[in-house]
């Protein structure tokens, strides 16, 4: 269903200098400086599933939205989205893909967004019968029936978000680019949009998803690409990438005696929630979970303690510093 190979895309800038002295003389001479925003590229999506596309600031994400939206052209590589190169064909292509910005409204703030809506009917030329029929559909499922009346400004931030999705889908989309959809919302609200968009996704809608909002992900996706200085780190199910990143484990203690700042080989001391209370991340491939309760409890004595796998945090934090110190090392080299 989408298509990329071999994408790349950099930007040409003006090259402004650091001191006084070079803004000065920049704005002269005018050098262009070369940022690659997104290097080789290349990964597919079939139809229907639910992707999050993840990285550090800066990494290349939107670069690379903006490419599959249309938006941009790339400097080199493929694109084939729908049977569609995105930026050449784009008046074909944007009547068959949705976007919902967390960040950037598609409502109006002063006119109601059921007329909003109706906007968007005769944009795209959705039939009558076809527009009543997904409007019913789509507010029911999101229960929304009056609040699509009241004027935007009114809204509460979750229920306009509801709305922005109901304007995203209303031409019935066969792929959804989300970003940071749940910003901002609370537990409930949140829950309602992943709840939408899972029901969603069951119905055969393709949804690419970038956030920094973990918990959205595990939600969510079924796959996950992470990219860091535009190439890919990882292209794998989420199962997997807990998997690939070692068996760790997070525990919380309780002590008898203080744990001092020990080195052991597996362990990691991540938090000291109090004098005898602490939280650690354990690789057990290293040092199993048996061995160190038992030596553990030897010499400092547990008196309470909660095992739980690494949430996706650490290892979202780890492939991040993984690449940073990666490229540290290379610089140094
Ligand atoms: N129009 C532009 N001109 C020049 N450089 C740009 C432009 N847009 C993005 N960049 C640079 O390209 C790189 C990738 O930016 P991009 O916005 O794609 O990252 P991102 O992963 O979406 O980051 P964030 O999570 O902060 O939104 C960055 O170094 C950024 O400064």
């Amino acid at each position: 269903m989408i298509e990329v190979r071999n994408l790349t895309k950099t930007y040409m800038t003006h090259e402004r200098g650091h001191t006084l002295r070079e803004v000065t003389r920049n704005l002269i001479r005018r050098p262009m400086k070369e940022i690659k925003a997104v290097h080789d590229l290349s990964f597919t999506v079939p139809q229907g599933e639910m992707l999050a596309f993840l990285g550090p600031n800066g990494a290349g994400k939107s670069t690379t939205l903006k490419i599959l939206t249309g938006v941009l052209h790339p400097t080199a590589g493929e694109v084939r989205a729908l049977g569609l190169v995105p930026w050449k064909q784009r008046r074909q292509y944007v009547g068959r893909i949705g976007a919902v910005f967390g960040q950037k409204s598609q409502l109006l703030w002063d006119i109601p967004p059921v007329d909003a809506f109706y906007m968007n009917k005769a944009i795209y030329g959705v039939p009558e019968r076809q527009y009543q029929s997904t409007l019913n559909d789509l507010t029911e499922l999101l229960s929304v029936g009056d609040i699509i009346r009241k004027p935007t400004r009114q809204l509460s931030l979750g229920e306009r978000m509801k709305c922005e999705f109901i304007m995203a889908m209303l031409h019935r989309p066969e792929i959804v680019f989300l970003d940071e959809p749940t910003i901002g919302l609370d537990m409930i609200a949140k829950e309602n949009i992943r709840h939408f968009i899972r029901s969603m996704n069951s119905q055969g809608v393709t949804f690419i998803l970038t956030t920094h909002d973990l918990e959205d992900v595990e939600m969510l996706a079924e796959r996950v690409i992470v990219i860091n200085h535009g190439e890919i780190v990882v292209d794998d199910s989420l199962g997997v990438l807990r998997s690939r990143l070692g068996d760790k484990k997070s525990v919380r203690l309780t002590t008898e005696s203080p744990v001092p700042d020990i080195r052991i080989q597996g362990i990691t001391i991540t938090e000291r929630i109090g004098p005898l209370e602490i939280a650690l991340e354990i690789d057990t491939s290293l040092l199993p979970l048996k061995r160190f309760i038992r030596e553990f409890n030897e010499v400092y004595g547990i008196v309470d303690m909660a095992i739980d796998v690494i949430p996706i945090e650490s290892i979202m934090k780890e492939l991040y510093m993984d690449e940073a110190s990666a490229e540290s090392a290379a610089a140094k080299s």
